[in-house]
Parts: C-alpha cells; structure tokens; sequence
C-alpha cells in the first residue's frame, strides 16, 4: 500500500461514537506524539505538543479554507467567517477582531455580564430549582449584546439565548440538535443582517466604537464593506462563543462542587489563585476536541508524511490532558499555574500561536475574564446540589454535565465582600 493512501479504513464513525477520546486515545501509544489516520475520506495527519502547535500554526505548512465541513459551517461558525480564511484575507479579517484583546473592553464586557448576573441571580432564589445551564446563557446574552451595542428586550434575552446555545450544541452531530442549530442559525443571521443594514441606513443607532458600530465599518482585503450576511456571520461569531462561556461556567460549578477546598480562596477574592483555578477549568474539562486544516502542500511531520490536500488535525483535548505537559493531568490541580509559568503553546483551550498574526482565538483574554468574574460570584453563592447525574459524557461533543448542573435553595450571600472584576 502506497504510504500516503494508507490507512484505507475511515476514522469518521470512532470519531462520532467516541468524541473527545478518540484521538487522545490513539496518539497515547504513539511516543512521538504524530499519528496517521483517515477522515471523512481524507488522509489525515494529527499531532500534539508544542511544537506541533507551531507546526500547525503555520501558513507555510497548514491553511484554513476548505478544512471545516459545511455541517460545522451550517451550525457553529456560519458560512465564510474569519475561521476559514488565510493569509492577506484572514490578516484583514481578524482586525475587526483584534480589539477584544484590549484590557478596556476586556473589562468593560465583564462589567454587562456581572450586571446581567446582578440583576437574574436574585429571581433564582424565588425558583424551586435552577439548572446553571440554562440560568446563565440569558445572563450572558444580555450582557454580551448590550456591551456590544445590539439592541435586545429583556424578554427576548431567553429565546435568543437558546438559539445562541442551540448553535455550539448542535454542530457534531448530524441528529435533532444538529437541525436545531440550523434554524437558529437562520433566525439570528436575518435578525443581524437587518441590524447591519439599519445601522448602514442610519435607521439605528450603533454606540460609537462598539462591536456592531466597528463591524458595519469594517472593510475587506479588497477594500469593500463586509455584505451584510458575513457581518451578520461575524457578529454572531464574538456573541455566540460569549455565550459558550456559560460551559465553562457549568464546569466551574462542577469543580467547585467535587472540589469545594477550591471555594474560600475564590470567595476571599484572591486574584492570583482565581486566575490559576480559571486556567486549571480550562484546560481541564473538555470543550474543543480538536482543530483542523489543510496540508498546503506535501508535508512530514516526525516521520509520517500527508499530501497537500490532506488534513492536519491538533489534538486540543489530548495535549491539555498531556501527561509529558501536565504530569498529572487528570488531577483538578490549580496550584500548577501558580508553580510555573505556562507557555503560550502548551495550555491550548482556545486554540495556540499568537492571535494577532494567527487563528488562535481573539476571545481568550474576555474568556478568562469572564469566568474570574463568575468564579468567584459562584463560589460566593449559596445552594444546595441534589441529588442528579452530574456525569460528563466524552462521547457528546460539546459536553456538559449531564444534569445541567441543578441548584437548588439558592440564597445570595448577605454581606459578600467586594466582587472581583
Ligand atoms: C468558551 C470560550 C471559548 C472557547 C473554548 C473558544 C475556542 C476557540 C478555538 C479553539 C478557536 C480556534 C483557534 C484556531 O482555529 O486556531 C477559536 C477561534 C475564535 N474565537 Fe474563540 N473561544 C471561546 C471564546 C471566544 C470569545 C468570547 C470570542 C469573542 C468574543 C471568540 C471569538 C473567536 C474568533 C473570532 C475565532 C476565530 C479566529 C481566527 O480564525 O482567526 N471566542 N476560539
């Protein structure tokens, strides 16, 4: 057998069976980390580990378009995001988004959700029962959308949450979710295209400087303003992965509850160990499987060649669960933050490399100040957690709790010290 056709046997169906383990599980036999397989038909490259992550990162050796499959499109990302561009188009593109990484706006997001959560939370202590997952997706949709200037009525905050969320549940799976994905995607995209153009026409308002004032001005490579639809698909793409904190919210409720030593340090409002406990939910729990591009040409990596075409995968999950990385990387340990400084291509949740000339993830730095906010906010809450399956199955992908995380007798705390962020 020729050695760039082989393997002949299709990896897509232990993909959709196994999720998250599937490729952790194989690359764990091999030492050098690099494995060949073959997906959706195509010989495919995976690799892991630091330097693989600059292997990937680029250009030369890994390009964007034509890697994601129109079901991941048709869902999660919308049809041509930044996601999917290189070079001079993508350098161009991710302009509009580079200002997330500014600690002002940073802050500024944090402020809305914090508001959102101040002002939801005490209508959870009337409630019987609240599921954490779907109590936070309408606080972080309010919050997101008023911070970046999109219009939105309290009221409709819980529908439009739903599709927000419906969106990042739905896109690995070909079953109901998947079509649910797809009709929330329709209905968000009509409603910001119709806000794009009212802006455009001066019919609405934009705040100066906001999300959606900056993106109805953003121009293309090729100097034109973005067609409404793609801004529609780019305005979604910094609400929606928002939204997606509310995971990492649930997995924060999560490690505060089987780990509750964790708690006193978040409640007393120490900043450090908040940060390193914020890292330690990132890379602990499972949310990007992994990341996937096109070989730009013939390439070896460790010995294992790909022709140009195929694809190359880096295995997000397996190199955040790494035992040479992380030594004990099924422990829920945030003091291993605090013990050494991690490098940027080790701790790769949100994707590796630099997000001002790469695809790694313009929302990191509002990701993590997000869940420092609500770290501690969680941590200062008082509930009760009843009995429920609180199992994270890896074969669903995105996964979640299986319970939603269920709260119940929840009571805001009377004399809560100062919140950070
Ligand atoms: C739940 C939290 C989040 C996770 C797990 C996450 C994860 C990721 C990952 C894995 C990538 C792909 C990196 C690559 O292709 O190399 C990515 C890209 C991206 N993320 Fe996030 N993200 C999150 C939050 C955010 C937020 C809050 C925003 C914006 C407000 C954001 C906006 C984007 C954009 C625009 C890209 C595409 C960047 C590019 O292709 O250049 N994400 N994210």
């Amino acid at each position: 057998m020729n050695a760039l056709s082989r393997p002949l046997i299709d990896a897509s169906p232990a993909l959709l069976a196994e999720g998250y383990a599937w490729l952790p599980d194989r690359l764990r036999r091999h030492p050098d980390r690099v494995l060949r397989t073959r997906l959706l038909g195509r010989p495919t490259l995976a690799v892991r580990g630091p330097e693989a992550v600059r292997f990937f990162y680029d250009e030369r050796n890994v390009r964007r378009a034509g890697a994601i499959p129109e079901p991941v499109l048709g869902t999660l990302f919308g049809h041509g995001p930044v996601h999917t561009l290189d070079g001079e188009a993508h350098r161009v593109r991710k302009e509009f988004f580079l200002p997330l990484l500014r600690p002002d706006l940073i802050a500024g997001l944090v402020e809305h959700v914090t508001w959102a959560w101040d002002e939801e939370v005490p209508a959870w202590t009337a409630c019987e029962r609240v599921v954490l997952f779907d109590a936070v997706g309408p606080v972080l949709t309010r919050g997101v959308c008023a911070w970046a200037g999109i219009p939105l009525d309290r009221a409709d905050a819980r529908s439009t949450a739903r599709d927000l969320v419906a969106l990042v549940d739905g896109f690995a799976t070909l079953g109901p979710r998947h079509w649910r994905a797809r009709r929330a995607r329709g209905r968000l995209e009509d409603r910001l295209a119709r806000l794009v153009e009212d802006v455009r026409s001066g019919r609405a308002a934009a705040p100066e400087g906001s999300v959606l004032d900056r993106l109805a001005r953003h121009r293309d490579a090729d100097g034109s303003l973005l067609d409404a639809g793609t801004a529609a698909v780019e305005l979604l793409n910094v609400i929606r992965p928002t939204v997606a904190v509310g995971w990492f919210a649930v997995f924060t409720a999560h490690a505060l509850h089987r780990w509750p030593e964790h708690r006193d340090r978040l409640r007393a409002g120490d900043t450090a160990y908040t940060a390193a406990f914020v890292h330690e939910v990132r890379r602990f729990y499972p949310f990007a499987p992994f990341l996937g591009g096109r070989a730009a040409r013939d390439l070896s990596w460790r010995g294992e060649r790909i022709p140009a075409g195929g694809m190359v995968l880096l295995d997000v999950y397996g190199q955040n669960h790494d035992e040479e990385l992380w030594g004990d990387p099924y422990a829920f340990r945030p003091q291993r933050f605090l013990d050494r400084p991690v490098e940027r291509d080790e701790l790769i949740p949100q994707g590796g490399g630099d997000p001002r000339s790469g695809h790694r993830c313009p929302g990191e730095g509002l990701t993590i100040g997000l869940l420092e906010a609500l770290a501690v906010r969680l941590a200062r809450l008082e509930y009760t957690v009843p009995e429920q399956d609180l199992g994270i199955p890896l074969g669903r992908v995105p996964t979640r709790p299986r319970s939603g995380f269920v709260m119940t007798g929840v009571r805001t705390p009377a004399h809560a010290p100062a919140a950070v962020g």
